[in-house]
């Protein structure tokens, strides 16, 4: 199956997912340049509830907390968005070393790792599969991470990672508030795109945060530790899982702030 190795990578997920050639892919390298101020664009506003997370699990190809997502007890509203969107998982995205791993650049720059909230429109659908299929299903906030300091809420996810270290396990999870990983300023691009793994369907409102969060070298080196690997199966580590920039094609990136 698919993955980040150069037999089963991103170049080659278009054999088995077509949308990989798609008009609105994701992620995309910013051009602050090209970007168009919105005076329209509201401030973000999101309330999580801390018991909405559930487990964190390994799906082989990164690691992700995984959200109640029965009710709306967590939800992001407002920004670029019309009606209210459903929290259902956080996961990362990291390169083999420091000097780069997220997906989404900004300016060239290409950071050493990125969060992704992922949320579903639970005004207009009745779930997270179906929303996925939708243009307006999903809104997915990217937070760039930078080395440099440690970062104490991300210590929380860190210390929990040994106990998942292979393919398919998973442990319980709660009493976590994802805000707690945002950086201060929630100034933030906004464009239309898709998920950055397959299927890479094309029903993602992004919003990617101006303002990065730093995680120290120690910390992205425990997310390389991770295995791809199942118990029992020949150790491989999971020293990378970012998408490269896709073309812009035919889009905007607007911005919330000047
Ligand atoms: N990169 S993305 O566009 O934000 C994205 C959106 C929705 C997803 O389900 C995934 N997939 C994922 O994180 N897989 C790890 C956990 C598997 C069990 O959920 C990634
Ligand atoms: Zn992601």
């Amino acid at each position: 199956s698919w993955g980040y190795q150069d037999h089963n990578g991103p170049e080659v997920w278009h054999e088995l997912f077509p949308l990989a050639n798609g008009d609105r892919q994701s992620p995309i390298a910013i051009k602050s340049s090209e970007v168009k101020y919105d005076p329209f664009l509201r401030p973000l506003s999101f309330s999580y509830d801390l018991t909405s997370p559930k487990v964190i699990l390994n799906c082989g190809y990164a690691f992700s907390i995984e959200c109640d997502d029965t009710e709306d007890r967590s939800v992001l509203r407002a920004g670029p968005l019309k009606g209210s969107y459903r929290l259902r998982q956080l996961h990362f995205h990291w390169g083999p070393t420091d000097d780069y791993g997220s997906e989404h650049t900004v300016d060239g720059l290409e950071f050493a790792a990125e969060l992704h909230v992922v949320h579903w429109n639970s005004e207009k659908y009745p779930c997270f599969v179906d929303a996925a299929q939708q243009p307006d299903g999903l809104a997915i906030v990217g937070v760039l991470v930078k080395a440099g300091e440690h970062n104490s809420p991300l210590q929380k996810v860190i210390n929990v990672l040994d106990v998942i270290k292979t393919k398919g396990s998973q442990v319980a999870f709660t009493n976590f508030d994802p805000s707690s990983l945002f950086p201060e300023s929630l100034d933030y691009w906004t464009y239309h795109g898709s998920l950055t793994v397959p299927p890479l369907l094309e029903s993602v409102i992004w919003i990617v945060l101006r303002q990065p969060i730093t995680a120290s070298s120690e910390q992205l080196a425990t997310f390389r530790s991770l295995l791809c690997s199942a118990k029992g199966e020949p150790a491989c580590c999971l020293l990378s899982n970012c998408r490269p920039p896709q073309p812009l094609r035919n889009r905007h990136v607007r911005a919330f702030f000047h």
